[in-house]
């Protein structure tokens, strides 16, 4: 291609002063003046965006999610699949995103440090919105959001319903498998017990994959997304002790003591513990 090639004589539309543009389509002007550094650091543009980028990341997993849980109420699994599939890609988007971060040291990062005052991502509320669509349903964690109405209620409605991993048993259930206390709730703000009826019904699935073919596909859909959320915790706490090492966190919590604790949390308890049936 020669230098003095010029598009508009392909047919590339050039005027847009009375039509819709790429960027007025993607609202570039909103997003592309979000990015304040606090500091004189040059590498808090690298954190601002990493941040930025994995919230609009998780506006699409909270999105997925929501429709996935609600396919699945509706015994529509095959789109349920899809939208399962997504939210996995996209986790691993988040994954791949480390990289980046990883690139800034200790002594990079201890130079805007400060700026962030008491702010930090265990204030994410779509962190946390994920967290209570999987199934983790930590009531506590809704206080660093007292002071958001608005957000407050986004969470507490998604508390109100079942999770995704409680539609996924109410599904087995209407597969006729005794699901136990999951069928017979009536408030879902907490977390549920593990349940050794749910466990006995995930290994009569996985015992005859063919015949439950459709039920064994969610199981390891489900097992696949907490796959990639493990890894994203993984990640994260490894970066953190990386980047800040032992010191608490801006959030108030040890920092990479709360983390570590974290990595044992469990969505779908009953689908790990089934491996060991088998
Ligand atoms: C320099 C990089 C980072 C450091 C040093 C860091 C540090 C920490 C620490 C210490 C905590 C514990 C809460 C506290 O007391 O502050 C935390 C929580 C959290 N961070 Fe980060 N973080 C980093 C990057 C990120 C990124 C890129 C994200 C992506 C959005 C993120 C999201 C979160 C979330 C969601 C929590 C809450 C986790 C939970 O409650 O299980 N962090 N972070
Ligand atoms: N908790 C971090 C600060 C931090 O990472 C942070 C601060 C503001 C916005 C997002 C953050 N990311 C994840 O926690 C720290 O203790 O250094």
């Amino acid at each position: 291609m020669s230098a003095s090639y010029d598009p508009s004589n392909d047919g590339a539309v050039t005027d847009f002063a009375r039509k819709m543009s790429y960027g007025d389509y993607l609202h570039l002007d909103k997003i592309l003046d979000a990015q304040t550094p606090k500091s004189e650091s040059p590498d808090e543009m690298l954190f601002i965006i990493q941040h930025q980028t994995s919230e609009l990341w998780m506006k699409l997993a909270v999105h997925e999610v929501s429709s996935a849980l609600a396919a699945l109420r509706g015994d529509a699994l095959q789109p349920a699949f899809k939208m399962l599939t997504r939210v996995a890609r996209i986790f691993e988007q988040l994954n791949s995103a480390w990289d980046v971060l990883r690139t800034m040291t200790p002594s990079e990062y201890t130079r805007f440090r400060a700026a962030l005052g008491q702010s930090s991502g265990f204030q994410s509320w779509q962190y946390r919105a994920i967290e209570f669509l999987a199934g983790n349903r930590n009531t506590a964690m809704l206080k660093a959001h007292a002071h958001d109405q608005a957000v407050t209620a986004r969470l507490e409605a998604i508390l109100e319903r079942p999770s995704l991993y409680d539609e996924a048993l109410l599904l087995l259930e209407r597969q006729g498998f005794e699901i136990g206390a999951d069928a017979k709730r009536s408030e879902w703000r907490t977390t549920r017990e593990e349940s050794a009826t749910v466990l006995a019904a995930w290994k009569s699935v996985y015992q005859d994959p063919e015949r439950y073919w459709q039920l064994y596909e969610l199981a390891e859909k489900l097992v696949d997304f907490e796959d990639y959320f493990r890894r994203w915790r993984f990640n994260h706490v490894t970066t953190v002790e990386r980047i800040i090492g032992l010191k608490r966190g801006t959030g108030g919590t040890s920092g990479v003591g709360y983390l570590r604790r974290m990595l044992e949390v469990e969505l779908f308890p009953e689908l790990w513990k089934v491996r060991t049936e088998l």
